[in-house]
């Protein structure tokens, strides 16, 4: 049976959104977003699953990381989930004094934190469910986890639907070896991340090759190109999918003026469908480059 790694332990968001794209397959619990990466690297499961942004805190940057480093990976699922959280201690009646989870959970607790546990120190977890994990173990004495987490860990429900930012979601890739493509949709998503040069307009340039195509840019985030301090990566994710004239043409200036590593192209889990600009559908494309061939005959001038 096919394998998917995720980031675990068992009882983390990430485990769930796994559960929504695993189509019956094994799920394999792995305790950091770099080891879900190797998994699937190796060989040793067939697809990983990762976090890869928030809608209140942003890029996962490991995953951004590590998806633009090493052997290629490429998306061909996601998932995207409501976040709200579960705040679990071990009962009884001693002060928490330590309170743990997954940096992004930290973030999108703080003023809750700050009002309902003043006096508790956050402690970084590699995630939500290691958090409860340490709570079980008496390292912490409270955890910021999933709602699902209860179910692995039964600790004590402190507190529940806790978000400082009503709506949060998060956003799951299923990322496996590079392979044929999933088919479009209409609702897809491409995503690369770009070396742009660094000098006058190189980045304005490539955002020109989008817009120039009428293609919608759905996220821009920016990483250091870690032993080069102010040089950067690009990660681009907008709407449309390759096999599209719009998308490979853009796809194919982008490669002329950088180094691109394609990041997958796959049906948007919200199911927003793409817009394509005037003059940008496939029948465009295929008519004006008609049009060129015609010209280039000398059938045409
Ligand atoms: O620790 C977990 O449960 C995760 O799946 C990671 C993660 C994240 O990386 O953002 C996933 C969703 C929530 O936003 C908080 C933590």
């Amino acid at each position: 049976m096919s394998r998917i790694a995720y980031f675990g332990p068992s009882g983390t968001f990430t485990e769930q959104a796994a559960r929504v794209l695993a189509r019956g397959r094994e799920l394999v619990a792995v305790e950091t977003i770099p080891a879900a990466l190797t998994a699937v690297r190796k060989g040793e499961t067939d697809l990983a699953c990762v976090p890869v942004e928030n809608s209140v805190e942003g890029p996962v940057t490991a995953t951004l990381d590590g998806l633009a480093e090493d052997t290629p990976l490429v998306a061909v699922a996601e998932a995207l989930l409501p976040v709200h959280f579960t705040v679990l201690t071990r009962g009884g009646t001693d002060p928490v004094r330590t309170v743990a989870s997954h940096p992004h959970a930290l973030a999108q607790v703080r003023h809750w934190l700050e009002h309902n546990l003043p006096d508790a120190e956050p402690v970084v977890a590699s995630s939500t469910a290691a958090a409860a994990v340490g709570v079980r173990d008496g390292r912490y004495d409270a955890a910021v986890t999933a709602p699902v987490a209860v179910e692995t860990y039964p600790l004590h429900v402190f507190a529940d639907g806790v978000a400082d930012v009503p709506d949060a979601r998060t956003r799951f890739l299923l990322l496996g070896p590079p392979g044929p493509l999933p088919e479009p949709t209409g609702a897809d998503r491409t995503s690369i991340v770009a070396a742009a040069a660094n000098r006058t307009g190189a980045l304005a340039e490539l955002l020109g090759e989008l817009a120039s195509r009428g293609i919608n840019l759905t996220r821009l985030d920016a990483r250091p190109l870690k032993g080069n301090y102010g040089y950067y990566r690009f990660f681009l994710d907008f709407e449309g999918h390759l096999s599209e004239a719009r998308v490979g043409n853009a796809l194919a200036a982008l490669r002329r003026r950088c180094e691109v590593r394609f990041l997958g192209s796959h049906p948007r889990a919200d199911g927003v469908r793409a817009t394509v600009a005037a003059a940008a559908t496939d029948e465009d494309f295929a008519a004006a480059s008609r049009w060129v061939d015609a010209v280039r005959s000398g059938e045409l001038a």
